[in-house]
């Protein structure tokens, strides 16, 4: 059962509230900071009634101008999970429609914040922009709120070798360290593995074959996906109310060696056995190891997926943060 509520119709808040604004996909390193201020053990004694809230827009802004869905780090599930383990209350749904776009920046701010929402508290990132044509921007926040309303500078990570120019922490930052393999850079940006949760479909029964049965799985179809090839991973197998942890690889790909023609993500673990079908399998992503390739034979690809294994385990042992 999730205790965050989650409210598409704005007559449903529960006021008054402190707010975080913005649309926060993959509740990263930088969104923390931001709905770090609102949230319950921020607002202490000192503002027991007020509602900690996260305010999103449904659909994105982008996919409502460009009618394209986005690809997500979190997907609407996964979003509400993170919100809800960081101590979020509400999380906002603020329908973007025709209407909502051609409002001013000073009736977003009566109409939805003050009236609809009586927000008392407000964080943002110092780029928040709102209103027709991105007009708002914080010093208006700032003058209706006033110390009431935290901006949260941009923030930077030291990441890789030291004389490096800190990389920024930003989601755009994250989808182009996924779509280049770089999965500790990913990982320190978003302040935890990149994740894939889904359930286990069946694929061509081949992998049993030559001795690498893959749990294929099925994920959300606007889930951004690293680039394809073959990572070291740590799985949770959960079944039921129970979890069982696992280490295993993972291959992203199309499948060129089996003349597959639709991506798939599949997963063998270690020390494994028993049918995972219908279950629901946790995967973080540790280390990309190498591309996918077209193998002459299935014995080839056998061979190779066995060094892969290899590999694999020598990252994941290694690993000091995994649990095993
Ligand atoms: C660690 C690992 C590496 C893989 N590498 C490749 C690859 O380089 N090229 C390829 O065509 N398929 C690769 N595969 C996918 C296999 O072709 C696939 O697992 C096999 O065909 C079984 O598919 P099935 O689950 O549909 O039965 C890899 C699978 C695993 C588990
Ligand atoms: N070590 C393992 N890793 C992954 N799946 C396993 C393992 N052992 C057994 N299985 C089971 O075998 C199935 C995969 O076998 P496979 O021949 O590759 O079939 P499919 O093509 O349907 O994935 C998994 O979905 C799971 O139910």
């Amino acid at each position: 059962m999730l205790s965050v509520r989650v409210i598409f119709d704005p007559t449903q808040i529960s006021r008054p509230t402190a707010i975080a604004l913005g649309n926060f996909d993959g509740v990263h390193v930088g969104h923390r900071h931001v709905i770090a201020p609102i949230l319950p053990q921020s607002l202490g004694d000192r503002n027991p009634r007020l509602t900690s809230t996260v305010v999103s827009f449904s659909p994105h802004p982008q996919e409502f101008f460009s009618g394209k869905l986005r690809s997500l780090l979190a997907p609407f599930d996964e979003k509400v999970a993170l919100l809800e383990s960081l101590g979020v209350e509400q999380l906002v749904l603020l329908p973007f429609d025709a209407e909502l776009a051609k409002l001013s920046a000073a009736d977003f701010m009566q109409k939805i914040l003050i009236d609809s929402m009586q927000v008392q508290l407000i964080s943002v990132g110092f780029d928040f922009h709102f209103g027709r044509k991105r007009q708002g921007n914080v010093n208006d926040l700032k003058n209706i709120w006033g110390e009431r309303l935290t901006v949260i500078p941009e923030q930077k990570m030291n990441v890789g070798i030291t004389d490096q120019a800190p990389v920024r922490i930003s989601s755009s930052n994250i989808r182009t360290a996924l779509a280049q393999g770089e999965i500790d850079l990913a990982n320190a940006l978003l302040g935890r593995p990149y994740n894939l949760v889904g359930k286990v479909i069946r694929g061509k029964q081949l992998g049993r074959t030559i001795g690498f049965p893959t749990a294929n799985l099925e994920l959300p179809p606007q889930k951004c996906l690293p680039r394809d090839g073959v990572y070291a991973v740590q799985v949770q197998v959960n079944q039921g109310n129970a979890s069982a942890p696992a280490f295993g690889v993972m291959n992203i790909g199309l499948r060129p060696t089996v003349d597959g023609t639709q991506r798939s993500v599949e997963v063998h673990l270690f020390n494994w056995q028993g049918d995972l079908y219908g279950q629901e399998l946790s995967v973080n992503l540790v280390q990309f190891i190498r591309p996918e390739q077209k193998f002459d034979s299935l014995d080839f690809l056998k061979a190779q997926i066995q060094k892969d294994c290899q590999t694999a385990l020598r990252y994941l042992v290694a690993e000091p943060t995994l649990i095993c």
